[in-house]
């Protein structure tokens, strides 16, 4: 039997699984098997969770330490992508037990569980020496989620087809305050609704929208303003301030400002019952950051 892979490197890691905003969202067509197709881009936000990986080499398997509440274990994208990486390879390989601080809202456009899937692709790829390139990570991650490659490759991007044909942008990175209206939105919910704009025009993917915020503009924003009071009024109130967008589906909104201080002030003014936080747009993942940091 072979030695198990992992003796020689740090057996404990913890790393950054980042937010993603869709600075802006255009559907611009729908698949034979029914998956839009959209024009998107993307930037990370310096905030998120953050995962823990530990190696266990006395004891085989894949353990989650911190369950994610509403979401059973097997189902989890830390653990699907930690199994999807383990069946990607041959060899035994050590044990791992995994937590996860959980900071991003669920089911908030944010990308949490696909970033989480990313984390834990690349961090296990690290701590399990596999030497798996990023395309080969990037079409693990595809098959987990279409929000998963942009994590995986760590540069903001326009992305098109379901967002993972992407080509790397450099959007301004300014700051933004992120709110969370009081609503959980389901993303299948939004793209099956008849009234969804699905055939805006596509644009040819160039430079000259990366800054351009008066162009950002999500299709999905109308119908969920409609379903989702809350949402309409957050958007409302930001939108006072400077544009206001939907990242993703939903449910969280944005709205972009210069400096921190600035975005600060908004933030300190924001209507009770909403939460949030207030990040920096960064178009290197501060995932990558950290992993260029160990090598
Ligand atoms: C809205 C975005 O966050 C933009 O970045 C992503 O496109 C969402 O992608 P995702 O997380 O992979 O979406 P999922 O939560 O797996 O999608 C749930 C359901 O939404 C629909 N769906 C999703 C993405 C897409 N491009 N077209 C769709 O029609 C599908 O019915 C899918 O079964
Ligand atoms: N580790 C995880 N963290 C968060 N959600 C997870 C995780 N694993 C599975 N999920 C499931 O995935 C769903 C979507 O979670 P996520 O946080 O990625 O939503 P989102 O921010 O709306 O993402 P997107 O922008 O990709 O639509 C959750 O509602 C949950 O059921």
């Amino acid at each position: 039997m072979e030695p198990a892979r992992g003796g020689t490197v740090t057996a404990s890691l913890t790393l950054p699984s980042p937010a993603k905003l869709n600075l802006f969202l255009h559907i611009v067509g729908r698949r034979p098997d029914g998956y839009h197709e959209l024009q998107t881009l993307f930037q990370f936000l310096d905030f998120g969770d953050d995962i823990t990986f530990t190696l266990t080499p006395e004891q085989p398997g894949i353990r989650l330490t911190d369950s994610v509440s509403g979401v059973p274990d097997d189902e989890n994208l830390i653990v699907r992508a930690a199994k999807a990486l383990a069946a990607s390879v041959s060899g035994p390989l050590p044990g791992v037990n995994i937590g996860v601080a959980k900071r991003l809202p669920m089911g908030g456009g944010l990308g949490g569980g696909s970033s989480n899937a990313a984390t834990t692709l690349l961090g296990l790829n690290h701590l399990w020496q596999l030497n798996l390139s990023i395309d080969e990570l990037a079409e693990l991650g595809l098959a987990l989620g279409a929000d998963v490659p942009v994590f995986v490759r760590g540069h903001a991007a326009f992305g098109e087809g379901v967002g993972e044909k992407l080509t790397p942008a450099n959007p301004p990175e300014d700051w933004f305050v992120i709110l969370k209206p009081a609503c959980n939105i389901n993303t299948g919910k939004i793209f099956s609704e008849e009234g969804l704009t699905r055939n805006t025009p596509r644009i040819k993917i160039a430079p000259a929208f990366e800054g351009d915020a008066s162009r950002y503009r999500n299709d999905c924003e109308d119908v969920v303003r409609k379903l989702y009071p809350e949402v309409n009024r957050s958007l409302e109130w930001l939108a006072q301030f400077g544009p206001a967008r939907l990242t993703g589906t939903g449910a969280c909104i944005f709205g972009r400002f210069p400096t921190e201080s600035a975005a600060r002030i908004i933030w300190e003014s924001k209507p009770s019952g909403v939460t949030g936080f207030v990040a920096k747009g960064v178009n290197s993942s501060p995932l990558h950051k950290k992993l260029t940091e160990l090598k």
